[in-house]
């Protein structure tokens, strides 16, 4: 799997500031990962570590300062506007957001949400499209008759599977997910773990965006470690966990309650909080 030809995202010596003129700092430093072709991939790191600000960055909303970013053999970071709006068009990277209702017009039925992207493509006929959208419905275990119902009338679950199925509408190569599963509870959160392990098994390309790492090991085949906007922290997903090698990285994993069985006790949390206060 070591295989260049198989790399579907390359993000190289990434730099991105944010901010106004006056007040620009920078949020991501140095930033190199890969994703292979059906790979799964967790992004890991505290609140304001600058998880989103990468994934924004894959999407062009915003502009790196250093660094060069190839998706699928396109060079992203040299991509002029029309070429983002042609890129997006195509549907080949997406992105689902951790509130669902961010992610769907809350004035439009499911069915018209997700037809949506299929509609601007302007490909497939109004026949071809309600067929698209009924076949992705049950793909993602929801009734067909839901498709006629507004968002604010689903359960948060339902919300969020139809959110990945706008994701998945376009078949895309490459599915961000942020925070899938932590805004809903525990019963909701097993029918969209399995409906991503489903898309995992099917070789869709995954990157979970996440502050738990707990939540999305069993999904992931490889983990980055994301501290202070320094991926500090990358290997598979049993490597990390097994043998952390980052104050943050051991922190993390002797803080989640799932990952009880390498969890650190207190003597040794305070140590890491030691070290960690030195970066
Ligand atoms: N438009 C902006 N201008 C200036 N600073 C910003 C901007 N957007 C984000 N930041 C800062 O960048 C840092 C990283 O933010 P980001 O949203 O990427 O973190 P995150 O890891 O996704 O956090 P969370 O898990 O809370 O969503 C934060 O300190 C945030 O305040």
């Amino acid at each position: 799997m070591n295989n260049t030809k198989e790399r579907l995202l390359e993000v190289e010596q990434l730099d991105v500031h944010l901010g106004s003129l006056r007040s620009r700092r920078q949020i991501i430093t140095n930033a190199s990962f890969s994703l292979r072709l059906g790979e799964s991939v967790g992004l890991i790191g505290e609140s304001g570590s600058g998880k989103s600000t990468i994934a924004r960055t894959l999407l062009g909303l915003v502009k790196p300062s250093h660094g060069q970013i190839t998706f699928d053999g396109q060079r992203l970071s040299g991509f002029s506007v029309k070429e983002w709006n042609i890129f997006r068009r195509k549907g080949s990277l997406q992105y689902v957001f951790q509130d669902p209702l961010r992610s769907l017009d809350p004035e439009l039925t499911l069915g018209r949400s997700l037809a949506e992207p299929l509609h601007i493509q302007g490909r497939f006929s109004r026949k071809e499209i309600r067929r698209k959208t009924e076949e992705l419905a049950i793909d993602v275990n929801l009734a067909p008759e839901l498709l006629d119902r507004y968002p604010a009338e689903l359960s948060g679950g339902q919300r969020q599977r139809v959110a990945v199925a706008r994701g998945l509408i376009l078949e895309p190569k490459l599915l961000i997910l942020d925070e899938p599963v932590s805004a809903l509870d525990s019963a909701n959160r097993v029918q969209v773990l399995q409906l991503l392990e489903k898309l995992r098994q099917r070789g869709i390309s995954l990157l979970f965006i996440s502050h738990d790492l707990g939540s999305v090991a069993g999904m992931t085949d490889r983990t980055l470690v994301l501290y202070r906007g320094d991926l500090v922290e990358q290997g598979t997903t049993r490597e990390v966990i097994n043998s952390p090698q980052h104050p943050y990285t051991k922190l993390l994993i002797g803080s989640a309650p799932t990952l009880a069985a390498v969890a650190l006790d207190r003597k040794e949390r305070d140590a890491l909080r030691q070290e960690l206060a030195a970066f």
